[in-house]
C-alpha cells in the first residue's frame, strides 16, 4: 500500500536527462563525501539531519532539513549513519513508506550481530525497500577522487527496480556496481571491508610457512653441515646462493598446487560419478585461491630470474673462475670443452627461459582487465593447457638441472635429500596422475561427468538428469 502518491511518480523510470533527487540521511564523513561526489554527477542532494544549522563543511549546493522533510523530496534515501542510531527511524516509518532505503553501514567486527545491518533495516521498517551499497567505499576516495583501487561498487537488495535504480546512481558516480543478489547477500558485503586481502591470506601463510622450511632446510644443508663436516664457512651463501634456492623451489610447488586441487577434484567427480555434489570445505576453498598461488608462484619466480641474472657480478663466482683459469693454468693443461655439459646447461637454460614466458602469460591473462576481454574457453585454454605447460617446461628446468646428481651421494646430507629432489615431489605427482591416468584414461567418462552426463542414479533423480549408460 502506498499512501503517499508523490512515491509512485519519484519511483517512475526518469526518462528526462534531469536526475532526480536523492536524499542522504547523516552529515557526518560519509555522508558529506557522497553527497559531494552527487552533486558533482548533476543529482540535486537533500540532507536530512538532527541540526539544519548549515556549517561550511556541507556542500554549498545542497538543503539541509529535518529528518522528515527531507525524506519527502526524494525517492531514494541513503542512510549516511551508524547501525546503532537506526531506531530513530521508526517514527518514520509512514515517511519512509515505499521509498528506497539504501544501508552504506559497516561493523566495527566480523559478525557483529546476527542479522545484518541491511536486514536489520528492513525489519525495522517492512514498509521500505532496503537496498544495500556502497558499504566498501571510504569516504576519502569518494571525496579526494582516488578511486583507482575500489571501482566497484557491491549492491543487494530484495526489490529488483529499487536495486537498479540504486546501480544508476553507482554508474553515474562513475563507479562499477556488482550485484550480489537478494538482501541475503548483505552479512557477506558488510564483511568484506573487515577482510584484509580475503583471498590471500591461505595462500600467503601457505607460502611464507613454506619458505621458512626451505630456508631453514638449506641453512641446515648447505651451510651448517658444510661447516661442521668439511670445515668452510659459508655464511654468506644466506644473501643470495639460499634465496635463489628456496625461489625456484617455491615458483615451481605453487604452481604445482594451483593444479593439485584440479586433480582432486576430478578424482572426487569420478569416484561419485556426478558434478552434482559439493566439493569438501578445503577443496572449494583451494580452488577459490588458485590464482593467488599463481600470482606468488609468478612473484618467486621472477625473483629466481633476477638473483640469476646478478650471479656474475658475484665475488663468489669471480673467485670459482678464477680459481678454475688458475689451475689449468698451474698443471698446464687446457680442459675440452664437455659437450654433454654445454647441452645440459643450454636446456635447462632454454627451458627456463620458455617457462617463466608461459608463467609471465599466465599472469598477464588473470588480470581481470584482461580476462574480462577474453571469453571462457580461450581464458581456459592459457589457464589450463599452457598452465600445464608451464608446469612440465619447469619441472624439466629443474630435473635438467639437478638430475645428474639426484642420484650421487653428494645430493643427501644428513640422510635428508636435497632442495631440488624435494620440490619436485608435488609437480612430479601433479603431472603423472594427471597425463597418465587422467588424461588418457578417464578423460572421457570424466568429460561426460562435467557436462552433465549423470552416471550416479541418485543425483540423476534430484536433477532430473537422464542416466545415459549406453554412452559411458
Ligand atoms: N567513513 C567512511 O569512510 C565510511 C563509512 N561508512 C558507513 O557510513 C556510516 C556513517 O559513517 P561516517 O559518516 O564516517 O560517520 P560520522 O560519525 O562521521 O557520521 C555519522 C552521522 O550520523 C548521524 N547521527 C549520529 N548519531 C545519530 C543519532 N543518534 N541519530 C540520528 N543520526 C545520528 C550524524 O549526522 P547529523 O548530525 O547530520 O544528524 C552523524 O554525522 C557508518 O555506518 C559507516 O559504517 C561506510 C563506508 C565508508
Ligand atoms: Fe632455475
Amino acid at each position: 500500500m502506498n499512501k503517499n502518491p508523490s512515491n509512485t511518480m519519484a519511483l517512475a523510470p526518469n526518462t528526462s536527462n534531469k536526475r532526480e533527487t536523492v536524499c542522504i540521511f547523516g552529515t557526518g564523513d560519509f555522508g558529506r563525501a557522497l553527497g559531494h561526489k552527487m552533486i558533482q554527477a548533476g543529482y540535486p542532494v537533500v540532507y536530512g539531519s538532527r541540526s539544519t544549522q548549515i556549517s561550511n563543511l556541507i556542500p554549498k549546493d545542497a538543503e539541509v532539513l529535518g529528518h522528515a522533510e527531507a525524506a519527502q523530496k526524494a525517492a531514494i534515501i541513503i542512510l549516511a549513519i551508524q547501525r546503532q542510531h537506526y531506531n530513530f527511524l521508526t517514527p518514520l516509518a509512514e515517511v519512509l513508506r515505499g521509498k528506497v532505503l539504501v544501508d552504506i553501514s559497516n561493523n566495527l567486527k566480523l559478525n557483529q550481530y546476527a542479522e545484518s545491518n541491511a536486514e536489520h533495516l528492513a525489519q525495522l521498517l517492512p514498509g521500505s525497500k532496503v537496498v544495500k551499497a556502497f558499504n566498501t567505499v571510504s569516504a576519502w576516495a569518494l571525496q579526494s577522487g582516488t578511486l583507482d583501487a575500489s571501482r566497484q561498487v557491491f549492491v543487494c537488495g530484495d526489490d529488483v527496480e529499487a536495486k537498479q535504480m540504486v546501480m544508476n546512481i553507482v554508474r553515474a558516480l562513475g563507479l562499477t556496481p556488482l550485484d550480489k543478489g537478494s538482501l541475503l547477500a548483505a552479512q557477506e558485503i558488510e564483511n568484506y571491508p573487515l577482510q584484509l586481502f580475503p583471498m590471500w591470506r591461505f595462500p600467503m601463510y601457505l607460502s611464507l610457512g613454506l619458505t621458512a622450511f626451505f630456508f631453514f632446510y638449506c641453512v641446515a644443508l648447505d651451510i651448517i653441515y658444510t661447516y661442521i663436516y668439511e670445515k668452510k664457512n659459508f655464511s654468506f651463501f644466506i644473501a643470495i646462493t639460499i634465496p635463489n634456492r628456496v625461489c625456484p623451489v617455491m615458483a615451481l610447488i605453487l604452481l604445482a598446487l594451483v593444479y593439485l586441487p584440479g586433480i582432486f577434484a576430478a578424482i572426487i567427480q569420478l569416484y561419485r560419478g556426478t558434478k552434482y555434489g559439493r566439493f569438501p570445505d578445503w577443496l572449494d576453498k583451494w580452488m577459490l585461491c588458485r590464482k593467488q598461488l599463481g600470482l606468488i608462484a609468478l612473484a618467486f619466480a621472477s625473483l629466481h630470474v633476477v638473483l640469476t641474472l646478478v650471479s656474475p657480478r658475484r665475488a663468489f663466482t669471480k673467485w670459482k673462475t678464477g680459481k678454475g683459469i688458475i689451475s689449468q693454468v698451474l698443471n698446464n693443461k687446457t680442459e675440452p670443452l664437455d659437450h654433454t655439459n654445454a647441452w645440459l646447461s643450454d636446456s635447462y637454460l632454454a627451458l627456463g627461459i620458455l617457462g617463466f614466458f608461459l608463467f609471465v602469460l599466465l599472469g598477464i591473462t588473470s588480470l581481470p582487465s584482461i580476462s574480462n576481454n577474453v571469453n571462457w574457453r580461450e581464458f581456459r585454454f592459457v589457464q589450463s593447457k599452457l598452465g600445464y605447460l608451464a608446469l612440465i617446461l619447469c619441472t624439466a628446468h629443474t630435473l635438467v638441472y639437478g638430475g645428474k646428481w639426484f642420484l650421487s651421494p653428494s645430493a643427501y646430507k644428513w640422510y635428508l635429500p636435497n632442495i631440488y629432489i624435494l620440490s619436485l615431489i608435488v609437480p612430479c605427482a601433479v603431472l603423472v596422475v594427471k597425463f597418465v591416468l587422467i588424461f588418457p584414461c578417464i578423460d572421457k567418462p570424466l568429460t561426460q561427468i562435467r557436462q552433465g552426463w549423470e552416471r550416479n542414479p541418485k543425483y540423476a533423480k534430484q536433477t532430473n538428469y537422464i542416466i545415459n549408460k549406453s554412452a559411458v
